[in-house]
């Protein structure tokens, strides 16, 4: 076994999971991440441009070592986001769903980009369209098309968010549904797209408990009532774990 693998198994063992903040300069990244990890509303709405990265640590409910890592998105820094796409199991894409301009062509051509990196194959994907809270911002349907990830979503209700989520049903089900802007490279991904604030907060933590959940599906056996009810989790790789022991 090689020392990676080895590093992933205890890794994994531990719980520690690891989620990457990426986006354009100015979509909210760092604002999203001091208001999930419950900065006070000064610093929530201070928040400067990142010129380096940040790593934070958040320590979720049910025991799971979430590291966020939040990269500036400035075009000179974003050469250095592949540095951080190793162990990666979630990329949180905010953008900012106020700016149609650069949405519909900066963001798109850099998320895809990013996803046709190897190293991030099968990675959950959570879109955070944020700035929900200006007036006239795009809806989700927009923010989907605009990124080129499909025209084929269904809504999902959340308790107190909205989402879109890839459907991969059978082609010509519908009209609308055969309507398909392919989705390369989303095939065997999870994803999905949040409208959030991190100015009122609304969506932000819903949509994070959606990734940490579909990043625990992936990676660990569990059933959804122990789930609920708070139980750890057994590592989906506990044998190569218990090997190391
Ligand atoms: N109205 C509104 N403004 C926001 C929201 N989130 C962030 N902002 C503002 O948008 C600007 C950019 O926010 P940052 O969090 O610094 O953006 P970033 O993505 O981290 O930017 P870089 O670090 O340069 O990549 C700041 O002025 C924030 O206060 C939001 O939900 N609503
Ligand atoms: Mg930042």
């Amino acid at each position: 076994m090689g020392f990676l693998s080895i590093l992933r198994k205890a890794r994994r063992k531990e719980q520690e999971l690891r989620f990457l903040l990426i986006g354009l300069d100015n979509a909210g990244k760092t604002t999203v991440l001091r208001r999930l990890l419950g900065a006070s509303e000064e610093e929530v709405r201070a928040a400067a441009p990142t010129l380096g990265l940040q790593v934070r640590t958040w320590v979720h409910p049910r025991g799971y070592r979430i590291n966020l890592w939040d990269v500036g998105g400035q075009r000179s820094i974003r050469a250095y986001w592949k540095n951080y796409f190793e162990e990666t199991d979630a990329v949180i894409w905010v953008v900012d769903a106020a700016d149609e301009g650069r949405l519909g062509s900066e963001a798109g051509t850099e998320l895809a980009a990013v996803l046709a990196e190897g190293r991030l194959r099968g990675v959950t994907l959570l879109v955070l369209a944020n700035k929900g809270d200006v007036p006239g911002c795009m809806q989700l349907g927009e923010v989907a098309v605009a990124l080129g990830m499909a025209t084929r979503w269904r809504q999902v209700s959340e308790a107190d968010g909205e989402a879109l989520e890839a459907v991969h049903g059978p082609a010509g089900a519908d009209r609308i549904e055969t309507q398909r802007v392919a989705p390369s490279g989303h095939g065997n991904r999870h994803w999905r797209i949040y409208r959030c604030s991190a100015y009122t907060g609304q969506g932000v933590s819903e949509a994070f408990a959606w990734a940490v959940h579909d990043v625990a599906t992936r990676l660990y056996s569990f059933d959804s009532q122990r789930w609920r009810e708070g139980c750890t989790d057994t590592p989906r790789e506990a044998v190569g774990a218990a090997a190391l022991e």
